[in-house]
């Protein structure tokens, strides 16, 4: 028998919105910044569904990706080298491509019909498929962001639960994405190319990304300030793996939460490496707050006890950056 791989992840599972989750929440994302969550509503017949597309979608030849190219919305095709997750260190771009659903109306599941393939197309089955994706990625980060306002004990005249979520409206327009990314094997790649995607922190509130068994290479930079290895963990809840659930999920906290939390919560640094010799295929949820929602401090008593003295003296609101101004200047850095 050979051992199960170390996990440095804490699993929680989120199935209840109470206060002891919560808790278990908030200690994670406080001190690694990295969760898997379970207890989520994903089946895992969906999740191998949206990897079967993406692994055709990838598979198409390179000028009919090329079509969808990434537009000013950030939907669309990024290629091979074309992205720089690490500006300072990199000199050439991530040995990755992938495709960006974007500018997404949660109510309908509806994202940018214009920016599609062929695959994808408005209307289609594998169009409405990616629909109702989205509408439950949508579902289980509200889940975890309420669950974030309970663990900072945003108080009820503030907004309480719903602190986060007012902020990330089904309504609301956002600079969110829902991404497919594919990384090819080292047998593809250049001699000595061993990341496939550059250490960086994410740009939006939090990040939920499934990925598959024996595809691994995401690493975290952890409290002790060493690279580990995210393994791959089937949900420790046989009642789950009897219903058909997906495994579960990893989340982690990106910039925006990092900033309006002052802190407290971590965005962690990360990045894939080569391991094997084997394709990944990852699914990425960017979940972005409004595009007009300023990154002020969150009325938190734990925020602000983190603050230093006189730190939030004086500012006016404007003096705070929008989350779709930060995700611009980011992109901007990202794509130079
Ligand atoms: O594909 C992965 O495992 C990680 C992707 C990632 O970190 C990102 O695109 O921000
Ligand atoms: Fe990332």
């Amino acid at each position: 028998m050979t051992a199960a791989k170390e996990n440095p992840l804490k699993v929680v599972d989120v199935a209840n919105l109470d206060a002891k989750t919560a808790d278990q929440i908030l200690e994670g994302f406080a001190t690694q910044g990295f969760l898997f969550v379970d207890g989520h509503d994903f089946t895992q017949e969906e999740v191998d569904h949206f990897f079967e597309l993406s692994k055709q979608y990838f598979a198409l030849p390179q000028e009919v990706k090329d079509k969808q190219a990434i537009d000013a919305d950030n939907c669309g095709y990024t290629s091979f080298h074309q992205e720089k997750l690490d500006p300072k260190l990199q000199l050439r771009g991530d040995p990755k491509e992938a495709f960006n659903f974007g500018l997404f109306n949660f109510i309908t599941g509806d994202c940018k019909k214009e920016q599609l393939p062929e695959l994808f197309a408005y209307g289609s089955e594998n169009y409405k498929f990616i629909n109702k994706m989205s509408k439950k990625y949508f579902e289980l980060g509200s889940r975890i962001l309420n669950l974030l306002a309970i663990g900072l004990k945003i108080d009820e005249n503030e907004g309480g639960v719903n602190w986060f979520s007012d902020r990330h409206r089904t309504e609301g327009t956002s600079m969110t994405t829902m991404r497919v990314l594919h990384y090819p094997p080292s047998s593809k790649l250049d001699g000595d190319q061993v990341i496939r995607a550059g250490a960086h922190t994410d740009y939006g509130a939090i990040t939920l990304l499934f990925q598959q068994k024996g595809q691994e290479g995401l690493e975290l930079f952890d409290t002790t300030e060493n690279w580990k290895p995210i393994p791959y963990v089937e949900s420790a809840n046989a009642e789950y793996r009897a219903q058909g659930k997906a495994a579960p999920i990893v989340v982690n906290i990106a910039d925006q939460l990092s900033f309006w939390t002052n802190k407290v919560l971590k965005s962690t640094p990360h990045r894939v490496l080569v391991p094997n010799d084997v394709d990944r295929y990852s699914i990425v949820f960017f979940f972005h707050a409004d595009n007009d929602v300023r990154l002020t401090p969150i009325p938190s008593p734990i925020v602000k006890a983190a603050a230093q003295p006189g730190q939030y003296d004086n500012k006016k609101p404007e003096d705070y950056i929008t989350s779709k101004e930060y995700l611009l200047k980011r992109l901007k850095d990202t794509y130079a």
